[in-house]
Order: structure tokens, then sequence, then C-alpha cells
């Protein structure tokens, strides 16, 4: 097998290196490391990236597009980790599992956005229900959770590791202005972005999100149990997205942010009420996992042809 040449830049961040390990065992990879001295050197980067059968970009926003302009061929694909083309014209959502025909329109494609971590448990929440017709577009949702600190970068690591007593629990977004909003709405199907309210915690890694719904107003006569069934099929046979059995509990003890950590999978609650008219959805994943690394790595396999579980099942 041709050995795929890859380069990681922003090989050195939070993503970066995760990223840089997930794929240092392959033997079918050849990864192409920068000198650490010229890591924000243009034309070292120009060079790399246009040396790369896959550049994968784990960048500020600005430098991703930098990064973009430099290639200068036709042959370099780009798997883009920032915020900066998600909702960009000639780019592929590169969340695999979000609809049917995505894996291969991620396959097929040469620029594909990794998308952002907290728009990941809402997709993959809300979409199927509003493509089934059974939560109405318009409905105005709300959706929040708590994240683990390294879902800041670098210098949010920084800060809560030199911290004495960092808050357990901080909420944040709170002018409701989050720069996830647009890829909300673009992948939902909703017309509008929920109100988006997260909350960083005292943990390094893993995340848990919330869409509460009040089904009696929100979507009248659809009750929880259908909402489970929907989303059981939807997702049966996926490998990294898990729908979990529908359970009428008060507190459930596997509900701890890092139970997912170090894996690409995502798996999905539904908790209700006994009549099944207030229903929450909850997501649980891994910031640097599902939410950032694994799933471009799933991506990489794809566009490379390989199995997308390559590299990301337990050993
Ligand atoms: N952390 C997470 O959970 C997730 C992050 N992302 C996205 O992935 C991207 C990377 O995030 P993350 O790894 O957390 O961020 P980090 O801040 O940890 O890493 C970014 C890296 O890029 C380097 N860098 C900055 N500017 C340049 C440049 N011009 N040329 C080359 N390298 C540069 C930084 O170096 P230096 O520190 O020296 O400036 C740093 O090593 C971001 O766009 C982020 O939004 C996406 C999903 C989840
Ligand atoms: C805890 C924390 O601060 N998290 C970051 C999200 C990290 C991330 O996923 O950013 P991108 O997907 O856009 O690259 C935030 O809310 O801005």
């Amino acid at each position: 097998m041709t050995r795929a040449k890859i380069y990681i830049d922003g090989e050195a961040g939070t993503t970066g290196l995760q990223i840089r390990d997930r794929l240092a065992a392959r033997d079918d990879i050849e990864l192409l490391a920068i000198d650490p001295a010229k890591r924000k050197d243009m034309d070292e980067r120009r060079r790399l990236l246009n040396a790369a059968d896959v550049a994968i970009l784990c960048l500020p926003d600005d430098a991703a597009r930098e990064s973009v302009n430099l290639i200068d061929n036709d042959r370099t694909a780009v798997i883009d980790a920032s915020t900066a083309h998600r909702v960009a014209p000639g780019w592929t959502y590169g969340f695999a599992e979000m609809a049917r025909g995505q894996a291969e329109a991620i396959a097929g494609s040469k620029r594909v956005a990794n998308p952002g971590c907290w728009p990941q448990g809402l997709i993959a929440a809300i979409r199927p229900l509003v493509e089934a017709g059974l939560l109405p577009a318009g409905a105005p949702l709300s959706y929040n959770g708590v994240s683990g600190y390294s879902g800041g970068g670098r210098k949010m690591v920084e800060d809560y590791v030199s911290a004495a007593d960092p808050a357990p629990f901080l909420p944040y977004g709170l002018t409701f202005k989050h720069k996830h909003l647009p890829e909300m709405a673009a992948y939902t199907g909703l017309t509008h972005a929920p109100q988006f309210q997260p909350s960083v915690g005292n943990f390094a890694q893993g995340m848990l999100t919330f869409v509460p719904l009040r089904l009696w107003a929100q979507a009248p006569g659809l009750k929880a149990k259908a909402i489970h069934e929907m989303l059981a099929e939807r997702y049966a046979g996926e490998t990294f997205v898990k729908v979990m059995p529908f359970e009428a509990t008060e507190r459930l003890a596997g509900l701890d942010p890092r139970a997912l950590n170090d894996t690409n999978e995502l798996r999905l609650y539904v908790f209700a009420d006994a009549a099944g008219d207030e229903a929450l959805i909850v997501s649980l994943y891994d910031n640097l996992g599902k939410g950032a690394s694994g799933a471009a790595v799933q991506n990489l396999n794809l566009m490379l042809g390989r199995p997308a579980t390559t590299g990301l099942l337990p050993a």
C-alpha cells in the first residue's frame, strides 16, 4: 500500500498533538513533520502543505484560512479543524453520521471542515427528528452543557493547570453569540440556531450536552419514546454514534462527561417524565475525540479510502 503523506499544520497544539498521536503508529501513513523552530514559518508551511496528500489544519481560524491559500496544487486535500470553513461554500461538513450519504460526500471531497465540538451533540440529537418531520424546523430550542477545559485550547489548559483553585463549573456564552451558532443552524435543519449556553468544568477532557424539549408546546403529540425510537433506528449499525436504552431514572451514574475520553464515540440518551411530554436528549462524548481529533481521523480514513474505523477502535 502506498503511504499517504499527511501534514498536520498546528501539530504542537491540543488537537494537533492528539491527531499526531493517533496517526503515529500507522504504517499506511507518512507524517510530514515541521522543524519546531519553523512551525510558524510561512514558506516552510507552504512547502509541507503542498507536499502532503492530506493537510490537517489544527490552527486558529485566520491561520487556517492562510494555510488553505498557501496550497497551490490541485492534489492536496484539506481537513480543517477550525471554525473557518464549516458553513463555507465548497466545503463538506465532516460529521459522517449526520445524514445518509454524508460519509460518501466526505470520501469524495478535497475540502472537509471538521465539526465543532458543541454542534456535534446537538446535530446528532436533533437533525433526525427535524428530517423526519417529528420536530418542526421552527421549534425554538435551547442547548447547554459542560466541556472539559481542553476545549479552550492551549491557553485555557495552561490557565486551569496553573490556577490555585479553579471554579469547578463556569458558565459562559452569556451573551448568546457563540461562534458555533451558524453551523448549529445550518446542519440541524432548524430555521433558528438554539439559545446556546455552554459551561466549562475543572476537568481536562470530555463533554456532556443537553437539549431540553417541552414537547407539549414545541411538538404537541410527539412523545419522548417516539424520539428515542427514531434516534435508535437512525443510528442502528453505526460504530461511533450509539443510542442508549430509554430509562426512567432520577439519576444515572454513567453520565460522567469523562466516560468516553480517548474514544471516538458519541452516546445519545433520552430521558422523560412519566407522560413523555417533557424530554431531555443528552449527548456524551470526548471534545478531543469525536469532538475533534477522532472525527478528523475518521474523515481522513474516508478520504484515503480506508475503513472508517482504522486506528479508532480500542486495541
Ligand atoms: N480543543 C478542542 O476541543 C477543539 C478545537 N478545535 C479547533 O481546532 C483548532 C485548534 O485548536 P486547539 O488545538 O484547541 O488550539 P491550540 O491553541 O491548543 O493549538 C493551536 C496551535 O496552532 C499554533 N499556531 C497558531 N498560529 C499559527 C500559525 N500562524 N502557523 C502555525 N501554527 C500556528 C499554535 O501555536 P502557539 O500556541 O504558539 O500560538 C498552537 O500550537 C482551533 O481552530 C479550534 O477551534 C475544534 C474542535 C475541538
Ligand atoms: C471549553 C471551550 O472554551 N470550548 C470552546 C469550543 C472548542 C471548539 O470546539 O472549538 P471549535 O470547534 O470551534 O474549533 C468554545 O466554546 O469556544
